[in-house]
């Protein structure tokens, strides 16, 4: 990155692969190519230390001869600097025969790659850059280099402004590569094909959405309030739970329920399209049918009419993040197994399930306003039908520098309505430097959630299934 700074007179458009040639003017001991490995041991702390830059080179006059580069700080032809002890050590292996000699670091030396590490998810081909104000001015050139090394991206954006929108859907600038931000991302074994222009993903909740579905069992049923395009719904169907998934963002839906089929847990998903307090009554009162359901086949067709092309699974496999940590670097044994265990699991069809009598576990993850969503729990559940446990809610806030743990409880049982026993409150990430993210669990007390009056199941209003297409 520095010498993409560094690069003056770079135009935005194109790039002037000269403007990035650093030249180095550095100090060198002449030696007999057989030796240049003793001297360079002797005097190896004095050396060159940088990173993809020899300290032994071959001498431009003479490929029988070395040169030994030395550090910004021996920079004199006297050696000052080197002790003494070293310089005689060195003199009775080889004469001291110092010459100037020219370090010339070009257009490839400028690694990008540590940068995309850290920025894009495994499999994706966009990178999403969030661009310090300092760099703004370079920021064409910036991903058009981030572009150029690396073949397999095919968008560079960044990030604009804060996210105000209900969907949380951040605005992005595209500043180099195809206008599409339509990509795939692998997470834990599954397939999320998205856009990033219109649904909510955020690749720092990889470690959160593990931590969470790592505690759903086989067998039960999930009920995800704020589903996105389903980084909890998917996996914990993968893992043999039944779920219900909502989000109000029609598109988060849509990618959902293609993200369901090409994830083949179709049969244990239901997809919802409805705000989040809605969804829940009718999850409750109905008993057949699938309000809200959408067709994946929408997305199918959107996608091929603007032309989209997603690179295959496939062709993303062997992309830049191989050797990461992100779950493309498992070697092709551990992704066998992994994939064996995964078709081991007894998939639960969601028809077989009626969660107006139960379901086990309830996610809430909009940290803005979770809480105060809250308060439909209140008498959600219907006395004399709930069957078992109640269920463990797991509900995302933020909290202020000024806030405590027991703020937020506080503030929780103000929208639910009632006390909360024995809270797990989790650190879940910083978001800023006076806010972080936490996930509240807790069991649903009964004497709040059940309705005191028990009531019939209403019938279901076929006038309420909503079509996308
Ligand atoms: C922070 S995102 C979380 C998405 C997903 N669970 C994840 O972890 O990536 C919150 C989601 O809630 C949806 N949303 C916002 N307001 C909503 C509402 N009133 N009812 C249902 N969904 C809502 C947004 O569209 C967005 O997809």
């Amino acid at each position: 990155m520095l010498g993409i700074m560094a690069a003056p007179g770079c135009s935005p458009v194109g790039i002037d692969k000269s403007a990035f040639v650093v030249r180095l003017p550095r100090v060198a001991l002449r030696i007999p190519k057989q030796k240049s490995h003793r001297v360079a041991s002797l005097l190896s702390k004095y050396l060159l230390d940088m990173p993809r830059v020899k300290h032994i080179v071959e001498d431009p006059q003479d490929p029988s001869m070395r040169l030994l580069l030395f550090s910004e700080a021996i920079a004199q032809p006297d050696l000052e600097g080197v002790s003494e002890e070293k310089i005689l050590a060195v003199k009775e292996i080889v004469p001291l025969d110092v010459v100037q000699h020219e370090v010339v670091l070009d257009y490839s030396y400028w690694p990008v790659e540590h940068i995309l590490k850290e920025i894009l998810p495994a499999g994706c081909h966009i990178a999403h850059l969030n661009l310090r104000e300092d760099l703004l001015t370079y920021k064409k050139i910036i991903a058009e280099v981030i572009l150029d090394k690396n073949p397999k991206l095919k968008t560079v954006v960044n990030k604009v402004g804060t996210i105000t929108n209900e969907f949380r859907v951040p605005e992005f600038e595209i500043l180099a590569g195809e206008p599409s931000l339509v990509t795939e991302i692998k997470q834990h074994g599954a397939t999320f094909r998205l856009d990033y222009g219109m649904v909510y993903w955020n690749s720092r909740l990889e470690g959160e959405h593990k931590r969470l579905f790592a505690q759903f069992k086989p067998g039960q049923v999930i009920v995800d309030m704020f589903a996105g395009i389903g980084p909890f719904a998917i996996p914990a169907a993968q893992q043999g739970c039944a779920v219900y998934a909502n989000d109000l963002n029609p598109t988060s839906v849509k990618f959902l329920k293609l993200n369901s089929d090409i994830n083949k847990v179709g049969e244990s998903i239901k997809a919802f399209n409805l705000d989040a307090r809605e969804f829940m009554r009718k999850l409750v009162t109905e008993e057949e049918g699938c309000v809200g359901e959408i067709a994946s086949s929408t997305l199918i067709a959107e996608n091929s009419l603007n032309g989209t092309r997603i690179p295959s699974s496939k062709e993303n496999s062997s992309s830049l993040t191989e050797g990461s940590d992100m779950p493309s670097s498992k070697k092709p044994e551990e992704r066998k197994a992994k994939k064996a265990k995964v078709s081991e699991v007894v998939k639960m069809k969601i028809s077989d399930v009626k969660p107006w009598e139960h379901f086990d576990h309830v996610v809430m993850n909009l940290p803005a306003s979770a809480l105060e969503f809250l308060d439909v729990l209140n008498g959600l559940l219907c006395k004399g039908r709930w069957k078992g446990t109640m269920p463990r809610v797991h509900c995302y806030c933020f909290m202020r520098s000024n806030e405590t743990n027991a703020d937020i409880v506080k503030k929780a049982e103000t929208y639910l309505g009632g006390s909360i026993a024995d809270p797990d409150v989790y650190v879940v990430r910083d978001v800023a430097p006076n806010k972080i993210m936490l996930c509240v669990s807790f069991n649903l007390p009964e004497e709040v959630a059940i309705a005191v009056t028990a009531t019939e199941p209403a019938a279901l209003d076929q006038n309420d299934a909503l079509s996308l297409e």
